[in-house]
């Protein structure tokens, strides 16, 4: 299979007069989207029904009430990896926490059903976030709602850890009173590295500075100048672990850290450092940490987090008596867990109505007032796939794409990623069975072969309007409609948005005009007079109603292409009748 790739560049040309007639003189909030719901942008459900959302782990009541208003909830936790595949088929989305393995299976089980996996939590580490691609399954979380408990979590732990708290609870409950053996160390002036400065380890840092600790931390991709807003220097990774009398973990479970604390990082620290872990228990090699206890390195550590959750009951870790461990509590407080409940529950319900997502995992975020600027645009974008597949001979193969955006805007100022999703989508649904979305286009494109470039035309003129036209081509292909080759022998169709609604406005080397709302019957003729009326006839008597009339010509009785767009579908009979017109050299019929 041929390696897909997108690609783009960019040129500049004067506007031709005629562009600056096709901008759309509606107000954008007037615009509305007029897509069918198998349409919609992200993920779709069926409009007839409510979609129902799987809720395999406890959630907040006022997420359930959210919910409950939109769709019907089957709150079922405990699942095992079996159960949860079987229902899976029967649900639009599925809303987990840390607890559920969100497998490949599971999307494979949902024979395509699946659109939304919210997490309710910030770690996605246990959904398969590729096979979620692979199944155009749109994976949201709820990344804020949990930050200040994470935070607070964290900072329980190292006081608790450095006072002994837990030991000497459990040692004054077994009826002992070891006021010696509990001598704990002090906080102030201690220096803790904070390994992963986002969102928790941000508020920690805070805190410990509260506490009067010196606080370094190491994040590869974290500004230096919020760091120094707070009073928190950025070091590298080994300087953060040579220096530190504490080191707290808040970066994110991924190959890249998977066991970032092992036998060799442990023995660059100083000896007697103490660790805290509220981030995955998988970022520390766990045998390693119980030999770094063993030997002094570590004098200590706090863990809420295991590789394995919950931990073997005989895990020398947590047995282990210089540990002070907790059941993954991090996100535990009544607040945290009614603020990510709601969260999670706006994102899945937003996500089902097709809004795009702003927490999105695995797809582009476009923000809201750009995706209502290009809604249009969007619907233009995806007929145009459609009808540029349709005018290519069957068995020809899609393989090589050029679609040209014509806009007065700077290149940087038009996110372009949807439009080349939706043009992917028209490409790819009428000559497969796939269904194409924002999530899984660029993969669907790639997995077929399918090389889309991307160009960019800067037109000079007003950037009031996102764009002037979209052009897709399709090369080295044959045509079902000679008249559809452009001069440079591309399949070309091209589109603007008038008044809010596409248009067609070139077919190969033809300017037409019809509108995108129906059908079309792209006509070839020699041009003469009576044309029109003849087709137009045909039409009349079989009840087609023509919305849209358009006829181009290379000159005055030479080649002519007749655009139609009609609203009811011709019999194959009126069809034939058109084609049996002397003049008509060849005609198509296309629908979207
Ligand atoms: N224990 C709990 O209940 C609990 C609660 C909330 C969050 N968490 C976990 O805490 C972690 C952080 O959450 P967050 O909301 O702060 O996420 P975040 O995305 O805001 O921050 C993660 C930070 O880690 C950094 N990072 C990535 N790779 C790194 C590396 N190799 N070295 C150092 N830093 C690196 C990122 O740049 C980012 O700034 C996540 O793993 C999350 O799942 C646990
Ligand atoms: O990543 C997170 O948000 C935390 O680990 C919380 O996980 P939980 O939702 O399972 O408590």
């Amino acid at each position: 299979m041929a390696a897909a790739s997108l690609t783009s560049q960019t040129l500049r040309v004067p506007t031709p007069t005629s562009l600056s007639l096709s901008s759309s003189k509606l107000p954008l909030s007037s615009i509305s989207l007029r897509s069918h719901p198998r349409r919609s942008l992200v993920v779709y459900v069926s409009s007839d029904a409510k979609p129902t959302v799987l809720v395999a782990e406890k959630l907040g009541e006022a997420g359930l009430t959210l919910l409950k208003d939109f769709a019907n909830v089957d709150c079922s936790y405990n699942l095992s990896p079996e159960e949860l595949c079987t229902k899976i088929s029967l649900c639009d989305a599925l809303i987990v926490r840390s607890g559920t393995k969100v497998s490949r299976e599971v999307f494979e089980s949902s024979g395509g059903r699946l659109k939304v996996v919210g997490r309710a939590g910030v770690g996605i580490d246990n959904v398969d976030l590729a096979a979620a691609t692979e199944h155009g399954c749109l994976v949201v979380n709820a990344p804020t709602a949990n930050t200040v408990a994470a935070a607070e979590h964290g900072i329980a732990l190292l006081a608790s850890m450095a006072r002994n708290v837990a030991q000497a609870d459990a040692s004054i409950k077994a009826g002992k009173w070891l006021r010696n053996k509990y001598v704990g160390v002090s906080l102030v002036g201690k220096t803790l590295a904070v390994l992963g400065f986002g969102k928790v380890g941000t508020e920690v840092a805070r805190r410990a500075k509260g506490l009067g600790m010196s606080v370094i931390a190491h994040d590869p991709y974290a500004p230096a100048d919020r760091a120094r807003a707070i009073g928190v220097e950025l070091v590298s990774f080994d300087v953060a672990i040579a220096t530190a009398d504490f080191i707290s973990l808040h970066m994110p479970l991924t190959p890249a850290t998977s066991k970032m604390l092992n036998d060799e990082t442990f023995a660059k620290m100083k000896k007697g450092v103490r660790i805290v872990n509220v981030a995955r228990g998988g970022v520390i090699d766990e045998d390693a940490l119980v030999r770094a206890l063993d030997s002094g390195i570590v004098a200590q550590a706090a863990l809420d987090v295991f590789t394995v959750e919950p931990p073997a009951k005989d895990s020398k870790l947590v047995l282990h008596e210089l540990v002070t461990a907790t059941p993954h509590l991090g996100a535990s407080t009544t607040e945290a867990q009614e603020g990510v409940a709601i969260e999670i529950a706006e994102a899945v319900v937003g996500a089902l109505k097709g809004e795009l997502a702003a927490t999105a995992v695995n797809a582009p975020m476009v923000p809201s007032e750009v995706l209502t600027e290009l809604k249009p645009f969007v619907v233009l974008a995806e007929k145009l796939g459609r009808l540029a597949v349709q005018l290519v001979a069957g068995g020809s193969g899609v393989k090589s794409v050029k679609v040209t955006y014509a806009s007065a805007r700077a290149p940087d100022d038009l996110d372009t990623r949807l439009l080349r999703a939706m043009i992917t989508k028209g490409l790819i649904e009428p000559i497969s069975s796939v269904f194409v979305n924002l999530v899984n286009a660029d993969f669907t494109a790639k997995q077929r072969g399918l090389r889309l470039t991307e160009e960019r035309v800067i037109l000079d003129g007003s950037p009031e309007n996102p764009l002037e036209f979209i052009q897709v081509q399709i090369a080295n292909v044959e045509t079902r409609f000679a008249g559809a080759i452009s001069d440079s022998g591309e399949v070309t169709v091209e589109g603007r948005v008038k008044d809010g609604v596409p248009h067609l406005t070139k077919v190969g080397s033809f300017e037409v005009d019809v509108s995108l709302e129906g059908s079309i019957i792209l006509c070839r003729q020699v041009d003469q007079p009576g044309m029109i009326g003849k087709v137009g006839s045909i039409l009349g008597e079989e009840n087609v109603n023509v919305s849209f009339m358009s006829v181009a010509r290379t000159a005055p009785r030479k080649h002519a292409v007749m655009a139609i767009g009609v609203d009811e579908q011709p019999r194959k009979e009126s069809l034939k009748k058109i084609g049996d017109i002397p003049a008509i050299e060849e005609f198509v019929f296309l629908k979207f």
